[in-house]
This record gives structure tokens, sequence and C-alpha cells, in this order.
């Protein structure tokens, strides 16, 4: 069935096995400016931009996901049933819960905890946590290790909520479920990864901390979180 309501390529080669995925559009843009070469636009729907190139000769597409689990549900579903492919890693901004999620940590996703109903309502899921696939997160950590690139790997929080009325609510969510950050689409892509046989994985950068107020603008969101890039582009087949 392609294309898709939200991708209109109509050739799945044109998209390769491994995406990565920010949420942001103008981040896949910056990835594929920066990082490929042979670059091919192959969506523009919605300006949810999607390419394709070569990364040190071996392919790669980058893709945007929108904000929030509804919208990396329906983009992560397409890629993974309609187009073939086997990885995604999400490359997203987080929030730190505690002190010691600096500005521009590394991150990478054990889990994610969330009061989603999206796991649920999909493919009737009852757990409020779902790993990311063990054997992506593997080559990650040997990835980050081979570029000397200190990264933490943690439980995170998955969240629909990006402004919530009660603030102070992110320290029970740390004391009780140990998630070290909020960010808002890895359970979703976890869940479908799950339900298709397919492989998803977690990178996040440390944007803004909860507990310290520190937090960086939104150009240095779109364009300077380039370790976790780095890490994520050493995927490419
Ligand atoms: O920087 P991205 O990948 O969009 O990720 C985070 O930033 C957005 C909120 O500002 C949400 O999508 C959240 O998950
Ligand atoms: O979802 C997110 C992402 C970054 N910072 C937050 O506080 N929440």
């Amino acid at each position: 069935m392609i294309p898709t309501p939200h991708i209109e390529s109509r050739n799945k080669d044109e998209i390769a096995k491994t995406v990565l995925m920010p949420g942001d559009p103008l981040r896949a843009k910056f990835i594929a400016d920066t990082f490929l070469a042979d670059v091919k636009q192959f969506n523009g729907v919605r300006n949810v931009l999607g390419y394709t190139g070569t990364y040190n000769g071996r392919k790669i597409s980058v893709m945007a996901s929108g904000m929030g689990m509804p919208s990396i549900g329906i983009y992560s579903y397409e890629l993974y049933k309609f187009y073939h492919v086997e990885n995604i890693i999400r490359i997203g901004s987080c929030g730190g819960y505690t002190p010691d999620a600096k500005l521009y940590d590394v991150i990478l996703a054990k889990d994610a905890w969330s009061e989603s109903s999206y796991a649920k309502v999909q493919g009737g899921y009852e757990s409020d946590v779902i790993e990311g696939t063990p054997e992506l997160n593997q080559r990650l950590m040997r990835f980050a290790d081979e570029l000397g690139i200190p990264m933490q790997i943690a439980r995170i929080h998955s969240s629909d909520v990006f402004y919530r009325e009660n603030f102070e609510e992110y320290k029970k969510i740390y004391d009780k479920y140990g998630c070290v950050a909020v960010e808002m689409e890895a359970f979703a892509l976890f869940h479908n990864a799950k339900v298709l046989g397919k492989n998803a994985a977690c990178l996040l950068t440390v944007s803004d901390n909860l507990a310290t107020h520190e937090a960086t603008t939104s150009e240095e969101r779109q364009n300077a979180f380039t370790n976790m890039m780095k890490i994520a582009l050493e995927m490419a087949e």
C-alpha cells in the first residue's frame, strides 16, 4: 500500500532499511545537509521531511516523526509495514528529571515508561513499560564507545503532555519509576516495533532540565545535538 496517506514515495527502495527519526523536520534536514552524500528527498507530505543518502558510503535514511505518540505512531507504522524498514532509531531531545542529567548529555533509552494508552489501544498491550530492541542498543553502545562519546543507558518517561499543570509531578515519576528524563515518542515507537517484529531504539540529548531549569535554545535543539547523530549514523548499512 504505497504511497501511504503520509509518505509520498512510490518506491520502497528509496528508503533505507535503517531510518533515523528526529521529531523535528528541520533536524532531519540538518542531518541530511551536514552528514549525508548523494541525498534524495523521499517525503515532503505535511513538511515531514524524509531523505535517503549515504554516510561513509553506506545507505541510510532520516525522516522526522513530528511530536508526540500519535504522530510517531503513524510514521513508524507506515515505514515498518509498507516500506519494509527494519530499524528505526529515534534521535530526540529530552528534559532531565535529575540534576545529574546535564545539557547535551546523551541518553540511550533502555526502556520507556508511560501512562499513555497508545500501546493498549493499538494492540492490547497492558504493561506501562516497553523495551527498546536489545541488539540495537548493544550496537549503539559499541558505536558510542568507539567514538569516545559518553552515554548513559537508562529508563525514560514518554509523556503525552509537555506542559503539566502540576509541574512537580516529575519528581514522583523519577522516584517511583526511575525515569531519568522525559520525551514524547519512544513508548509508541517501541510498541510498533514489537507488534510488527521490527527493531527500534531511542537516543536522546538533554535539551533542558526540570530540576535545574537550564535550557538550550530552539536553534541548538535543531542543529547542535551532533553527538547522538554521529552515534546513530554508524547504523548505516
Ligand atoms: O526533539 P524531539 O525529537 O522533537 O523530541 C522532544 O521535543 C518535543 C517537545 O519539544 C517532543 O517531540 C519531545 O519528544
Ligand atoms: O518532551 C520533552 C522534551 C524536552 N524537554 C521536555 O521537558 N520535554
